[in-house]
């Protein structure tokens, strides 16, 4: 195949690509295609084989291009053999009522060794899988030690070990007990972070009638979480909260009904409600009345101790002091590190594991210590040792690298965040085609302070280079963008807790004159009555009011219109509102019939297309966002959609994975007890993000921990987005700098496994005395020998376990590298210049051209 043959493919591949992104009414995506093929089944769901399951999956034919979790590599922790220190911790008795502490520095192997130390209690200490509770802060953690545990004992007894995130475990506690406990409370729904600011903006800055009351207050979405969480931990009551927040009693009480007969719950409501529950089966000596899963845990194993903040701590005191049916308290391991702790501003301490004694004073502590890295080379545990723990004052554990010496970290100094992003790209772009293709673009992080850092990179990377980029986020991308009403479609069409809520958000988008919110609490207001009136407790009666109330209106043929509804929406164009919403619940019923029978992911795309096509929904996730701020605003109408376009694209294109991967766990958990879609809504946070080789990594430190990667960079200026922070005084002689920023750099530069950049401000660099010492303003070049395994670029091909390309392809990587006009990164005179005399120009001269070159040659060096 010539170039030429590759760059046709290629585009063939880009094209289909995007028809499967966009739901657009004019093309359809190939999902309706094989729709045939996934309404065929006629079984009632419940009773499908995990094999009929399997089979149905088969229709989501997964893209090679995509690759689950990057952090652990499961066949290092196979092969890898336990350190002496790693094996002291994993032999360590787990004797009742006493406590492991493991402090451990970046790359020492925590997950290495708490897999092999659940091993070894199993095979040395006759525990049962069943008997051992792991707890760890975010999926991604679960997943990495879920995959090597597998490795390890193999999945049949790792799938009997109960491994949850908190938050899974506080809500399966909830699920499954809060019935027994409090037979009155409502099913329980997390409500995820858009639909908690429609709620204060559909409650707030208005009368509305709340259980027959008329209630008024204004409060913002965060303020409200605060107030009610104070009010349920018992930090406040309800009238302090209303002194301190001004706003009134009655308002706060009601919206707080509202919240629990609608079953609609944020996170540390799951964790206080997990802790009652806890509470109250323990309340009786009678053993009959405990949970039996609490019960029979012996082990309490937590990850990331340093990030325990005081509501996962009393989860974790509370699980861990659980009466046992044998009489024994449980043992408890904790592996963390306090250099590590960034989580200050939700109240962890980085001192929790020094004074451990003092939060479990009847526990026998143990004390125990990794102090070698795998991860980092000696060249970046130095730097980020002295940048960040020596000259600021925190704890040195004396970490030691395992690795051969290698490459300085690189310093780079950019006037604005903008040109720190071309730097970036620059670099990439160089290392990808000067390795001749060994490094892929999801081999490089980049790692930001904030998301609406990334946020800016993000966008840089697609509207100058046409690159795309892999965000990390605590919870599913798709669910903060405007494909989240397919969240509420499918909440409605559940019809349960929180279908009254998703309901009123719908209705909102058909909405579409101005006036819509008042007019929806109008409905809100009479629903409210006619639920009073009726004596209805459910929590999900909207939609049959509204039926009810619509088909009423109907009925009267001689003029007189009954629909109290109807008057709400009567005038003008607002009727329009009313035709919609009967549509739209007409095919949510057809839909819910289609449902009843068969659900699949493609019988759920399926019905979501279906409903949005009738009421106009499509045309709303179609369109762009009219008002942008800063950059959107400069762009002409054409990119304004076409941005929107891709934004939307790689929206839908999670939203599918998500479900996809989603069906896949419902199979192999067996959770048949339940149908798909409430497992799909109770579960679609629980994802891993999956990578795509073509597709650069993008970060927040937060969410990175626990990650590693080849390359990362760590840009410094981040003057363009507002904040007057950046790294600088951690290099400044003289200055020491908050604990919580020297920490924050150390797990961001610690993610590094090859090559680490680091953005410094350029008035900075000479101010400190080690900045020349560790760091390096040279590029790494591929080719030089480093240590007695030979360059860099033989050094990356062992790290990476893929083979160094041959010199042919090296040479091709490197001449095609020469012709990309693109070289500020290396010397950026020319850019500069070129900023002063012509730049729009010349800019887009340049990023056609690299566009062209990375989208082309990028792949023809990586697949050749
Ligand atoms: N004994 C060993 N021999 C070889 N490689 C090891 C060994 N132990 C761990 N590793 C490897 O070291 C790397 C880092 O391990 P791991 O990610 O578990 O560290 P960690 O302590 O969890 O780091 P962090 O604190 O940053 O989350 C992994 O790639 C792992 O496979």
């Amino acid at each position: 195949m010539n170039h030429k043959d590759e760059e046709n493919v290629y585009h063939d591949n880009l094209n289909i690509e995007l028809r499967i992104g966009v739901l657009n009414p004019q093309s359809r995506p190939p999902f309706n295609d094989s729709a045939t093929t996934s309404t065929c089944g006629v079984k009632n769901y419940n009773q499908k084989s995990k094999q009929d399951h399997n089979k149905d999956n088969q229709d989501f034919a997964i893209d090679m291009s995509e690759m689950e979790v990057p952090n652990k590599s499961i066949s290092d922790s196979q092969s890898a053999k336990l350190s002496s220190s790693q094996m002291e911790v994993v032999s360590f008795p787990p004797t009742p009522n006493s406590i492991l502490t493991v402090q451990a520095g970046p790359g020492s192997g925590k997950t290495f060794t708490m897999a092999n130390r659940v091993a070894y209690m199993i095979s040395h200490y006759n525990l049962e899988p069943h008997d051992i509770l792991i707890l760890s802060m975010t999926n991604r953690a679960v997943h990495s030690l879920r995959q090597t545990l597998d490795a390890i004992v193999g999945p049949e007894v790792a799938g009997n070990i109960e491994l949850r995130t908190f938050h899974s475990f506080c809500a399966s506690v909830v699920d499954q007990y809060e019935h027994i406990y409090f037979p009155n409370n409502a099913r329980k729904q997390l409500i995820d972070d858009v639909s908690w600011s429609s709620f204060s903006n559909i409650f707030s800055g208005k009368t509305i009638s709340l259980s027959g009351k008329k209630v008024e207050g204004t409060i913002t979405a965060s303020t409200l979480e605060k107030i009610l969480h104070g009010i349920k931990s018992g930090e406040f009551t309800t009238e302090q909260a209303s002194n301190k927040f001004k706003v009134s009693k009655d308002y706060i009480h009601e919206l707080l009904v509202y919240l629990e007969q609608n079953g609609m719950m944020r996170f540390q409501d799951f964790v206080a409600d997990a802790i009652s529950i806890m509470d109250s089966s323990i309340s009786s000596s009678d053993e009959e009345s405990w949970i039996p899963q609490l019960a029979n845990y012996k082990v309490v194993i937590v990850d990331e101790i340093q990030d325990m903040h005081h509501s996962l701590l009393s989860v974790i005191k509370k699980v861990t002091s659980y009466p046992t049916y044998d009489q024994k308290a449980k043992h408890l391991t904790l592996a963390g590190d306090p250099n590590q702790c960034i989580y200050e501003f939700l109240g962890s301490s980085p001192d929790l594991l020094e004074n451990i004694e003092k939060e479990f004073p009847t526990f026998d502590v143990n004390h125990y210590y990794m102090r070698e890295t795998y991860r980092l080379t000696p060249e970046i545990l130095d730097a980020v040792t002295a940048f960040s723990i020596r000259h600021h004052g925190l704890k040195d554990v004396s970490l030691t690298s395992v690795k051969p010496e290698s490459f300085k970290p690189v310093a780079f100094s950019r006037r604005s965040a903008s040109e720190e992003c071309d730097f970036m790209v620059g670099e990439i772009t160089r290392l990808i085609f000067e390795s001749g293709g060994l490094l892929r673009p999801s081999d490089f992080l980049i790692l930001t302070r904030t998301n609406k850092e990334i946020q800016a990179i993000e966008d840089q990377l697609r509207d100058s280079y046409g690159m795309k980029s892999n965000k990390f986020s605590q919870n599913a991308t798709w669910a903060s963008s405007k494909v989240h009403v397919l969240l509420d479609i499918l909440n409605v069409l559940k019809k349960g807790p929180g279908s009254d809520f998703a309901l009123l958000c719908v209705l909102l988008r058909l909405d579409k004159r101005p006036g819509g919110r008042l007019r929806l609490s109008k409905l809100f207001n009479i629903y409210d009555q006619w639920r009073i009136r009726n004596s209805l407790t459910s929590n999900s009666n909207l939609e049959d009011f509204v039926r009810s109330d619509l088909e009423q209106s109907n009925k009267t043929s001689k003029g007189v219109v009954q629909s109290k509804i109807f008057s709400i929406y009567k005038l003008g164009d607002n009727r329009t509102t009313l035709d919609l919403l009967s549509t739209f619940l007409s095919s949510v019923r057809e839909m819910r019939q289609n449902l009843a029978v068969h659900q699949t992911p493609m019988a759920i795309l399926e019905s979501l297309l279906n409903i949005m096509e009738k009421s106009t929904l499509l045309e709303y996730l179609n369109s762009p966002e009219t008002s942008g701020t800063g950059k959107a605003q400069k762009l002409s109408i054409e990119e304004q959609i076409e941005a929107h376009r891709i934004r939307l694209e790689s929206s839908l294109s999670t939203f599918y994975n998500s479900l996809r991967s989603s069906y896949t766990r419902y199979v192999d958990t067996n959770s048949f007890n339940e149908t798909f879609l409430e497992f799909f809504l109770k579960t679609y946070n629980d994802h891993v993000t999956i990578l795509n080789e073509d597709m650069i990594n993008l970060s927040t430190i937060h969410m990175a921990k626990g990650l590693e990667f080849p390359v990362v960079f760590v840009p410094g200026n981040s003057s363009a987005f507002g904040t007057s922070q950046n790294w600088s005084s951690l290099f400044t002689d003289g200055i020491v700098a908050q604990d919580s920023k020297a920490r924050l750099f150390y797990v961001a530069c610690t993610r590094a496994k090859s090559l680490l950049y680091i953005g410094t401000p350029e008035e900075d660099t000479s101010t400190c005395r080690d900045f020349f010492r560790l760091l390096t303003t040279k590029l790494p070049t591929l080719a030089t020998k480093i240590n007695s395994r030979g360059s860099l670029l033989d050094n990356l091909g062992v790290d990476l376990k893929r083979t160094v390309p041959n010199r042919r392809k090296i040479e091709q990587g490197r001449s095609f590298y020469a012709e990309i006009p693109l070289r500020n990164h290396a010397t950026d005179i020319s850019l500069r210049a070129t900023r002063n005399l012509h730049i729009s120009h010349c800019r887009t001269t340049v990023q056609n051209n690299v566009r062209r070159s990375m989208i082309t040659w990028g792949r023809y060096i990586l697949h050749i």
